[in-house]
């Protein structure tokens, strides 16, 4: 379901143009006012503005120049809020069936899917209780079983973790990567975490324009907006999941935080079965996340202290960032004072060793 968009609004200085392939999950990142809102309201049919193409798939859902509009309800197109917005008056079960319903299908058939659905979220056991007595991250849930319980084409999503407890958001964030996944979506976000565990593409929105779009590593690692290298210019090491550290392709062991609770900690009688999240297995795919400010950077060989891990690598630029110097070594980057960099006498094509704490490094599965 390949998702084009084409928008103008004036008034709001927005004027944004771009494609979701079928399957893929882009990411909006940008400040408060940077147009987020705007393109999933426009895309949900929410707003009309005085000139767009919006097409999903090939149906046009708004077309100014033909005059093709299709109401909201009838997009093909899920929005999952902030808040989840249940229906206080309605069980859990009936609010997931709400979804279903208004797409078309009869009431047993809702409720059937309604029940697949709270099985997926790990709810089963919660069906019949009310919104009033579930927790903050069991009400998103049951949100994202009712807008992907009616099939949507489209996913749209805003700020989903933004109001859980950060407790809780690492484990609806991994629930959210299962469920979107080969899902066309577009998630407006914040938060580089869920660009980089939900998205495999970012758009950079700034006073209502695309100040960057590319693949999300590419955007994440090596940002050209102020914006985007502000929240984001983490290091980002690929590699495998190996006996609770990361392998990398070069032979490189990572160690670090877990980035996503283990099922150890997790909160437990929440659910069915696939509440439990397995932990990752190793082979399973990994990235080893890291400021820039938490590298040291070293000439010689460090000697052996607290658990840290090294690289080695050859430093190609050195560059401003703020009060510091961006030291970018391949792959990798590390921001020090200008002092240390004179000290350590670096120029590009020094080779340098680059530690960092285990405890500044956070590990997450990718699949
Ligand atoms: N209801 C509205 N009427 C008129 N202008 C609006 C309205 N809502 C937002 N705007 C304007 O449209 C622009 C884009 O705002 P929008 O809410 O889409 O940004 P955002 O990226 O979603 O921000 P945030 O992260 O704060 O939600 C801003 O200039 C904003 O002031």
């Amino acid at each position: 379901m390949t998702f084009t968009f084409a928008a103008r609004l004036p008034e709001r200085g927005f004027d944004v143009a771009l494609e979701v392939p079928a399957g893929r999950t882009l990411a909006l990142l940008g400040p408060n006012g940077a147009g987020k809102s705007t393109l999933l309201a426009t895309a949900a049919g929410l707003l009309r503005p005085p000139e767009a193409r919006i097409l999903l798939d090939g149906r046009a859902l708004t077309v100014t120049d033909t005059g093709a509009w299709v109401p909201p309800h009838a997009r093909g197109v899920g929005l999952l809020a902030q808040e989840p917005r249940l229906f206080p008056h309605l069980t859990v079960l009936d609010n997931v069936a709400f979804g279903p319903r208004s797409a078309g299908a009869s009431r047993a058939t809702a409720r059937v899917r309604a029940m697949d659905w709270l099985a997926e979220v790990g709810l089963t056991d919660l069906a019949g209780r009310r919104p009033g007595s579930l927790s903050g991250g069991q009400a998103q849930r049951v949100a994202i079983a009712r807008a992907l319980a009616a099939e949507p084409r489209l996913v749209l999503l805003d700020e989903p973790l933004a109001a859980l407890d950060v407790d809780v958001a690492p484990t609806l964030r991994h629930l959210l990567h299962r469920v979107l996944t080969g899902r066309t979506a577009v998630v407006a976000t914040h938060d580089v975490l869920d660009a980089l565990l939900l998205a495999d593409d970012v758009a950079v929105l700034d006073g209502g324009r695309i100040v960057e779009h590319g693949p999300t590593r590419d955007v994440l690692s090596r940002p050209r907006s102020a914006f985007a290298a502000r929240i984001a210019g983490l290091n980002l090491v690929t590699g495998t999941w190996e006996r609770g550290a990361l392998r990398t392709a070069g032979g490189e062991y990572v160690q670090g935080l877990p980035g996503e609770p283990s099922p150890a900690v997790r909160p437990v009688g929440t659910g069915g079965p696939s509440d439990a999240v397995a932990g990752p297995v190793d082979g399973t795919a990994a990235v080893a996340v890291f400021r820039p400010a938490a590298v040291a950077v070293h000439t010689t060989p460090p000697a052996a202290g607290s658990p840290r891990n090294t690289f080695v690598r050859t430093v190609r630029v050195l560059e401003p960032h703020g009060d510091l110097v961006r030291v970018r070594c391949d792959d990798l980057a590390a921001d020090i004072t200008p002092a240390a960099t004179t000290d350590l006498a670096l120029t590009p094509g020094t080779t340098v060793h680059l530690t960092i704490k285990a405890a500044e490094t956070h590990l997450y599965p990718t699949t």
